[in-house]
């Protein structure tokens, strides 16, 4: 492996700005603030959410943030700061790290993700089945 998962993590990590869900908690009624989710929609059904945080499978990422792309949502051009989470502070890590190369500021992720949220009994309401 010419760089493992670990590498890409450490990497991404040294250059983005981490919170805990105790702090990006406070966050969660700051109407300049969007939470952005990032687990797959099965995790958001199974598990349940954040309140109000939207929900963006890693996998558009990129082309929902770029303003060029066909498949923009202006959400990401809002000029709010982001919040980024996965279920456990990986994904989230790399997508905040190719976010924040891309341009989007100011954006975070939550250490441990919607796990450690869940877990520091901060809100959560149930996730939707899609229809
Ligand atoms: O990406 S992950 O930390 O949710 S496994």
């Amino acid at each position: 492996m010419k760089k493992g998962y670990r590498e890409l993590l450490d990497e991404a990590n040294a250059e983005i700005e981490v919170v805990s869900p105790e702090e990006a908690a406070g966050l969660l009624d700051d109407e300049d603030t969007i939470f952005v989710d990032l687990r797959d929609p099965r995790e958001v059904e199974r598990d349940g959410r954040i309140p109000g945080a939207k929900h963006v499978t890693r996998g558009m990422l990129e082309f929902w943030i770029d303003p060029e792309s066909p498949y923009h949502k202006p959400f990401f051009a809002s000029g709010k700061s982001f919040v980024f989470f996965c279920a456990g502070g990986w994904r989230s890590a790399l997508a905040t790290k190719t976010a924040q190369d891309m341009g989007l500021s100011p954006v975070k992720h939550i250490l441990g993700g919607y796990t450690a949220w869940k877990a520091a009994g901060l809100p959560v309401e149930p996730g939707e089945k899609k229809k």
